[in-house]
């Protein structure tokens, strides 16, 4: 419970009507969450408005409407308070209704196309190893120390967020580590946060559905370094081309990561392994458990973090050098039937590409690549061809199955994918709408060695099909299938 006037602090008020000591009990941006005492904030969509909705939250008991426009109608003893852009009062609102907990541990918010998942939960496992109370905030799960909380978005909204981070702080965490997904930085999900460090990983085409051209993609990640304090550190990927540009105009410390570049963090590749990296980093030559070139990125990124947190550079090689790779990230699904099944999350262009290029590295000549793919449905159309194209021209084999289709028809994903496929590389390629049936045909051409991948859902447990989340595991399914058609002796 607080005051309004409280919650409003640091939020640049247009016009106030009513009572600004109203006492606040809770906070909603969804009119269906409305209870007595509650302060709704009418916040603009992609699907709805949410002022249309201002009556029904003073009907739930709202006692404060933060809105851009003032409604007609203003009910007594409910106070109405105009904003400017009511999605980044409520970013501050929530700091400040939990107590700006960010302020009150070090937040560390990765960004960048690939990659987030992976350096969080590496960071994550990192500080809990080192000793830290440690939060965690991903796409596939949320984390307090070893607590796991559902993970509904990459980066939740401002009030999951805050109340979480409120909780972590009040667990005694001193470390959190957290995905800044470009929709969230545009939406103001993390408004009134404060960063003791940002982390961009590399950007590359995905959601140009909802950021439409390539260019606003980028300013929406350069969004979360400009805005990070005095004080704070920018690290930042040097061998991507965007790497720059997120350091161009922020106040933080300037810090660099690369393999290629001259910069502060560096690493050699010395092996690439299916059993794992060998890097040089720092001068010291150090063996970790992830697979693949594109993962030297990610574990400098980890390394140079940690360090810019104050922890000493041998002790964090030789945690890091113990740590899994986050589930569903070339995860290999074990079976006894001498074919290697992958499973991968990749579901950009760059990351398939990544994927299937360290596949070609490790086989000898002789083992079939094939690859089941999909793209999702209700999001970036332009990457389908993109991406069938590549599993076509670096895999053996390719099925194109579905990957959530959420509400467009499967058959209409498909036929975009398939427009990406040349006249050579169709006749290696099959269609199968059903990813079980998709999996169980890549089985079924399997011989031993050949080698499976399995992208796009990754760590998912489900396949959005209507609205509707059906139970699906890419691993359950592909263990299954290959255990049934190559029943091992
Ligand atoms: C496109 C997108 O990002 N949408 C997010 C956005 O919803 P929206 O703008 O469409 O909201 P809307 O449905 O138009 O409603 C507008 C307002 O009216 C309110 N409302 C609506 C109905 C009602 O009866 N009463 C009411 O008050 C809503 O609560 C909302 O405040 O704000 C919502 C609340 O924060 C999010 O849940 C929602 O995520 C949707 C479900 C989603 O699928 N988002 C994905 C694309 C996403 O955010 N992905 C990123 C990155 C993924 C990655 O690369 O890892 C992520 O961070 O997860
Ligand atoms: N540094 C990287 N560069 C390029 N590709 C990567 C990198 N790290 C991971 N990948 C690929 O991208 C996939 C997704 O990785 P990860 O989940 O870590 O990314 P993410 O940024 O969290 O994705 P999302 O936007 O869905 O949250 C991996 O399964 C792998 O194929
Ligand atoms: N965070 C990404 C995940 C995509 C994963 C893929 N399986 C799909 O459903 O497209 C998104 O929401 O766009
Ligand atoms: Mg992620």
């Amino acid at each position: 419970m607080a005051a309004l006037k409280d919650i409003l602090y640091k939020v640049s008020l247009q016009s106030v009507s009513g009572n600004m000591e109203t006492e606040v009990t809770s906070l909603a941006f969804d009119s269906r969450k409305v209870q007595d005492g509650t302060a709704f904030v009418a916040v603009k969509g992609t699907q709805v408005d949410g002022h249309e909705f201002i009556s029904s939250s003073i009907e739930s008991g709202a006692v404060a409407i933060i809105c851009e426009e003032m409604p007609q109608d203003q009910p007594e003893g409910v106070a109405f308070i105009q904003v400017q852009d009511s999605s980044k009062a409520l970013g501050f609102m929530a700091a400040n209704f939990y107590g700006n907990p960010s302020e009150k541990l070090k937040l560390v918010g990765v960004t960048g196309t690939n990659g987030k998942t992976t350096c969080v939960t590496l960071l994550h496992q990192l500080f809990r190893a080192l000793g830290y109370n440690t939060g965690l905030l991903s796409t596939v799960v949320n984390k307090i120390n070893e607590e796991e909380l559902p993970a509904t978005h990459t980066t939740p909204d401002a009030i999951t967020l805050n109340e979480t981070l409120a909780q972590m702080v009040s667990k005694g965490c001193t470390h959190c580590f957290m995905e800044s997904s470009s929709h969230a930085i545009v939406q103001n999900r993390i408004a009134g946060l404060k960063y003791q460090g940002a982390v961009f990983t590399n950007l590359s085409h995905e959601h140009l559905d909802y950021h439409k051209t390539f260019d606003e993609y980028i300013k929406a990640k350069k969004l979360l370094f400009d805005n990070l304090p005095a004080g704070s550190f920018a690290l930042v990927n040097y061998d991507d081309k965007r790497g720059p540009i997120m350091l161009q105009n922020t106040k933080a410390w300037k810090h660099k990561f690369a393999l290629k570049s001259f910069a502060d963090y560096k690493a050699k590749i010395l092996s690439n392994t299916l059993q794992g990296l060998e890097l040089d980093i720092s001068g010291y030559t150090v063996w970790f458990k992830l697979i693949g070139d594109f993962n030297a990125y990610n574990l400098l990124a980890v390394f140079g973090t940690a360090v810019l947190l104050g922890e000493e550079e041998t002790e964090v090689l030789e945690q890091l050098s113990n740590l899994d790779p986050a589930p569903g990230r070339f995860e290999q699904v074990i079976t006894n039937t001498g074919i290697t099944a992958l499973v991968d999350y990749a579901h950009t262009p760059d990351a398939l590409e990544n994927v299937l290029s360290t596949i070609k590295e490790f086989r000898t000549g002789n083992e079939t690549v094939i690859t089941v793919v999909g793209c999702g449905g209700n999001r970036d159309k332009d990457k389908r061809p993109i991406m069938a194209k590549i599993a076509c021209d670096l895999s053996d084999k390719v099925i194109l199955t579905s990957d959530n289709p959420r509400f467009e028809e499967p058959g209409d994903i498909l036929k975009d994918m398939q427009a990406g496929i040349t006249p050579s590389n169709f006749r290696k390629t099959l269609t199968i709408e059903d990813r079980r049936e998709a999996i169980k045909a890549a089985c079924a051409m399997a011989q031993p060695n050949d080698i499976i991948l399995v992208a796009g859902k990754g760590h998912e447990t489900y396949q959005e099909i209507k609205g509707v989340r059906n139970d699906f595991d890419d691993r359950k399914v592909l263990s299954e299938m290959l255990n049934l058609i190559h029943k091992p002796n």
